[in-house]
């Protein structure tokens, strides 16, 4: 369970984040999204203390972050940052480790677990032996996603997660990621300005603007009752973009 209580973040008299509230329910997956600099990315970072909150509390798994060290904090929580954040001269199965190794897991143990998620991810295994730019975008992706679940956390921070790639791409790792049976039992934060994806992925959408969230709900409700203009346009504008892209793409094939 992870509990926001009036969050706010200034940087230099940027109110980045403002008075935000919200609760995820164990196993469940809340969304926030927006357009580019509403504040989501600010958000999410303060769950990990990778930004700390300027006002507000924020419990997860029933304890109050501030009073934990960052270092244990992130023991619990997978995080995916928006350029995958792999380490450019460690290998696959490197980058993979990275946290199993500070938990002082066995090799055969982490082996075994790279070659699982691997499998699952749809990665060949000779894979674990390249390096990151010897991978594609959507390739990258995989690994990061693989690094962030490979020590079973119950919490998942994902920003923009398949942000980069292109529409074909993004539905094919976004497919495969959802099929993840790691996945089902996760507490999931995911940043995303895609509406398609939101409805998809969200059990809860908190719908953000200049840094407050605007309408939160699940994703009937922004879709059939939206509070007032800013998310019925928010919505329908890029629902619109979809279907044109769809248009576009089965046309070409
Ligand atoms: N370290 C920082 N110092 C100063 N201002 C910052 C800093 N980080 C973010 N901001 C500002 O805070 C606001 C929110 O940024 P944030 O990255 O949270 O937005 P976002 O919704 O995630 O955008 P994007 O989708 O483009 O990543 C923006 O105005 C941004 O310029």
């Amino acid at each position: 369970m992870i509990i926001a209580d009036r969050i706010s973040k200034h940087f230099n008299g940027i109110e980045a984040v403002k008075d935000v509230s919200f609760q995820v329910s164990e196993g469940e997956t809340m969304v926030l999204l927006g357009t580019s600099g509403c504040g989501k990315t600010t958000t999410l970072k303060m769950l990990n203390r990778l930004i700390e909150a300027t006002s507000g509390r924020i419990e997860i798994l029933g304890k109050d972050i501030s009073k934990e060290k960052p270092e244990i904090l992130r023991r619990s929580i997978g995080y995916v940052s928006q350029n995958n954040g792999l380490f450019p001269h460690y290998t696959v199965a490197e980058n993979i480790a990275v946290v199993p190794k500070l938990l002082n897991w066995p090799a055969n143990d982490i082996g075994r677990h790279t070659d699982r998620l691997l499998e699952q991810l749809k990665l060949p295994a000779n894979f674990k032996d390249k390096y990151p730019d010897e991978l594609s975008g959507g390739q990258q992706q995989r690994v990061s996603i693989a690094r962030a679940l490979i020590a079973d956390p119950p919490v998942l921070l994902l920003d923009e997660p398949f942000g980069a790639l292109d529409p074909v791409t993004r539905a094919s790792v976004r497919r495969d990621f959802t099929e993840l049976p790691a996945l089902k039992q996760k507490t999931t934060v995911l940043v995303t300005h895609d509406v398609q994806e939101a409805l998809q992925l969200g059990d809860q959408i908190c719908l953000m603007d200049q840094g407050r969230i605007v309408q939160q709900g699940k994703p009937g409700d922004l879709l059939l009752r939206p509070v007032n203009e800013f998310v019925h346009a928010f919505l329908g504008q890029q629902l619109e973009d979809i279907s044109r892209i769809y248009e576009r793409i089965r046309a070409q094939a």
